[in-house]
């Protein structure tokens, strides 16, 4: 043994006994969180600040857990310089951390005295761990990467910046956790964010922004770590207000679930678009022509016009007996109470409530001239809900629900026509209308397109309640009334969009980025690409970039940083048969194994590998731990597997009208390796 690996040894041994002692200060931190949790509600008041007490712990308690199979630090930052007099790290104006080292993990984790073991990745002082270069060492002398296997600390990589050393993607511990075989759901990536995708993660919390990435660039991890970042900054605000992921299936959100709580982030809403779209259950599928239409921008402009067609105008004066006393409102005012309250633009609801209150002030001003005294509070409500009132109501300023309008715009042809004009075609009107409509809105059976409807009639009805950030995944998919779905639920915060026009496989997907972001109401926000790709192999890229130019999207190209993987084109007689050889083979690797296909072929794949005696899970169950899934191509975006096989491209792309764009997905979901087989020749476009 040299001098050297002497050195090394006595490193380590140090590193683990650091580790070991930040595990133990971790759980003292916990068990002292969990007696408190216990004796809360002695502590607390009353049973309201009981439970929020409770809350609060309950949550404290789910933060400080601790996973023994993932570190709790990767990295460690020995700043250059002196030391300077203790400052509480990661606190605000604590710029002076020379001659000072710090581990940084996923948590803060303080010893006893409350002096930092671990500093959390997202504090302040961190960034350098991702930010610093040789050129730009932002005051590091040393920055040291830590491997791991299992949990346990095996090696350490350093840099010394100082000294000009800079390791870059050529990091071994990168390499390693890059090419690692994929198993099960997405994992974190705070021990190796690269600069790029660090600068996004830390974007302001006012700033909206638009990433547009090729597979695999790190788009999903980027806009969860971004969530995680800005919930530690923001902690108070966006508790409050909130923080939502949007992506496109239950398998994608089953994929991502872990990935924020292992982050210590147990309270984030992710959801799809439809779940966003409660008001009414689906219960009738789509003509796609008439999707189309109701999918598109001017449908808002449509339902605008349909809300403010209820407003009328007054045609008679309002009179109330009030005991001895007989209050009358004349013509004019009517008038102009609304017209005052249209120009307010206010949401429908609220310029009704307006309108009534405007009434009843000018019978108050009545009543106070004539009694010398002001009315009680009872009284105004009286008046507010008083039979003349309610019907001057009804005529100028009617009830309506969201429901309600739409029922009735695709319930009557010359309603909807009356509102239509520059926006539909007759034969696009006529789309929309049904032959045989449903008495009431309460027995429409709503389409997933009409709930898309829906909900813009009760943005243009009532007020909505926003969210402080909205991250959207795989947003390229999202047609105009959806952006405006998500756009009034983050109107008043900001939103991070991710996604690939390269992947857009909806009939309506987008290929310019300003317009969506203008549907979405972010016009201002920036366009940012990532262009390292850490999932697909480079051959496989080039592969599937074969396709690009049929895309039909400017997309700026990226590069992948996987020299290794291996593709598998093969030409083969019997489908299933070849399937099965293929999923026998791939399990003798280790990693997932996904077989895709299209949608209409699943079953039988699944039913023959089931015969050969291979087990196989549904996409939305990846915790579920099965080697081998069967995925329909139209459910496998934004997700990986180590093994990819997929079956009869020319299938997946007759499939749908924007099969080659869905084939381009499919084609780059493998980690490790891409089994092609196919019967019939391969599209032209892939030759
Ligand atoms: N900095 C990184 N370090 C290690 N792994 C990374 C890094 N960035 C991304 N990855 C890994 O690369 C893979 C692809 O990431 P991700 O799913 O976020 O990409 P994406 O751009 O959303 O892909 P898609 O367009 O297919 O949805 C994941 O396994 C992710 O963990």
């Amino acid at each position: 043994m040299t001098a050297l690996d002497l050195d090394l040894d006595t490193d380590l041994a140090a590193e683990r006994e650091h580790l070991a002692a930040s595990r133990a200060a971790l759980k003292r931190m916990r068990e002292r969180a969990e007696a408190l949790f216990a004796t809360g509600d002695q502590v607390a008041g009353d049973a309201y600040a009981a439970e929020t007490l409770g809350r609060t712990l309950a949550r404290r308690v789910a933060e400080l857990a601790d996973d023994p199979s993932t570190p709790l630090f990767f990295g460690r930052l020995d700043f250059a310089g002196d030391t300077a007099p203790a400052t509480e790290p990661g606190g605000e104006g604590d710029l002076d951390h020379a001659g000072r080292r710090y581990h940084v993990g996923r948590r803060h984790v303080t010893d006893e005295r409350g002096e930092p073991l671990v500093l959390d990745w997202r504090a302040p002082v961190s960034r350098a761990f991702y930010r610093a270069s040789a050129r730009d060492p932002q005051g590091l002398a040393v920055r040291r990467r830590f491997g791991f296997n299992n949990g346990a600390l095996t090696s350490f990589e350093d840099e010394h910046l100082d000294r000009g050393e800079e390791l870059g993607t050529a990091s071994r511990i990168l390499t390693a956790e890059i090419e690692r075989p994929r198993v099960g759901p997405m994992r974190d990536i705070v021990a190796t964010i690269q600069p790029e995708q660090d600068e996004l993660v830390r974007a302001e919390l006012a700033d909206s922004i638009c990433v547009q990435g090729a597979p695999g660039t790190g788009k999903t991890a980027v806009g969860l770590h971004r969530a995680a970042y800005l919930l530690y900054l923001h902690r108070e605000r966006l508790r409050r207000a909130g923080v939502l992921i949007v992506g496109p299936n239950r398998a994608f959100l089953a994929y991502i679930a872990a990935v924020l709580p292992a982050l210590g982030e147990v309270e984030v809403a992710q959801a799809t678009v439809e779940d966003l779209l409660d008001r009414v259950p689906v219960r009738a599928v789509d003509d796609p022509a008439a999707a189309v239409v109701k999918h598109d921008a001017g449908m808002a402009e449509l339902l605008r016009r349909a809300v403010h067609a209820h407003i009328g105008e007054p045609t008679e004066p309002i009179t109330v007996s009030d005991g001895s006393y007989r209050w009358r409102i004349g013509l004019e005012p009517l008038h102009r109470v609304v017209q005052e309250t249209r120009r307010e633009n206010l949401p429908y609801a609220v310029g009704r409530d307006r309108v009534r209150a405007r009434v009843v002030s000018l019978l108050q001003r009545q009543a106070e001239a004539r009694r010398a005294e002001s009315p009680s509070d009872a009284w105004l409500r009286r008046m507010g809900r008083c039979r003349p009132v309610v019907d001057f109501l009804d005529a100028v300023w009617p009830a309506l629900t969201p429901e309600g309008l739409v029922h009735a715009l695709f319930a009557d042809p010359a309603r909807l026509a009356a509102v239509a004009e520059g926006l539909l075609t007759p034969a696009e009107q006529a789309l929309l209308t049904w032959a045989k409509p449903a008495r009431t809105a309460k027995a429409v059976k709503w389409t997933a397109a009409d709930a898309v409807l829906i909900d813009e009639a009760a943005g243009l009805i009532e007020r909505p309640a926003g969210f402080g950030h909205v991250v959207v995944d795989e947003a390229q998919d999202l047609s105009p009334m959806q952006c405006r779905v998500i756009a009034r639920r983050s109107e008043h915060g900001s939103i991070t969009l991710l996604g690939d026009l390269a992947q857009g496989t909806a009939p309506w997907a987008a290929t310019d980025w300003r317009q969506s972001l203008a549907h979405l109401g972010k016009p201002e926000a920036t366009v940012v690409p990532l262009t390292i790709g850490f999932r697909v192999p480079a051959a496989v890229v080039a592969f599937a970039n074969r396709l690009l130019p049929a895309l039909a999207v400017d997309v700026p190209p990226a590069e992948s940083l996987r020299r290794d993987g291996a593709l598998d084109v093969r030409t083969v007689g019997d489908l299933p048969a070849a399937t099965v050889a293929e999923v026998r083979a791939a399990l003798a690797h280790e990693g997932s194994i996904a077989v895709i296909a299209a949608d209409d072929a699943v079953d039988g794949l699944r039913a023959a590998l089931a015969a050969a005696g291979v087990e196989a899970a549904t996409a939305d169950d990846p915790a579920a731990g099965a080697r081998v899934t069967v995925v329909p191509a139209t459910l496998v975006k934004g997700l990986e597997y180590d093994h990819v096989i997929v079956v009869e491209p020319a299938a997946i792309v007759a499939a749908e009208q924007r099969g080659l764009h869905r084939l381009y997905v499919v084609l780059t979901r493998a980690v490790s390796r891409l089994s092609v087989l196919h019967h019939a020749p391969l599209p032209a476009e892939l030759r």
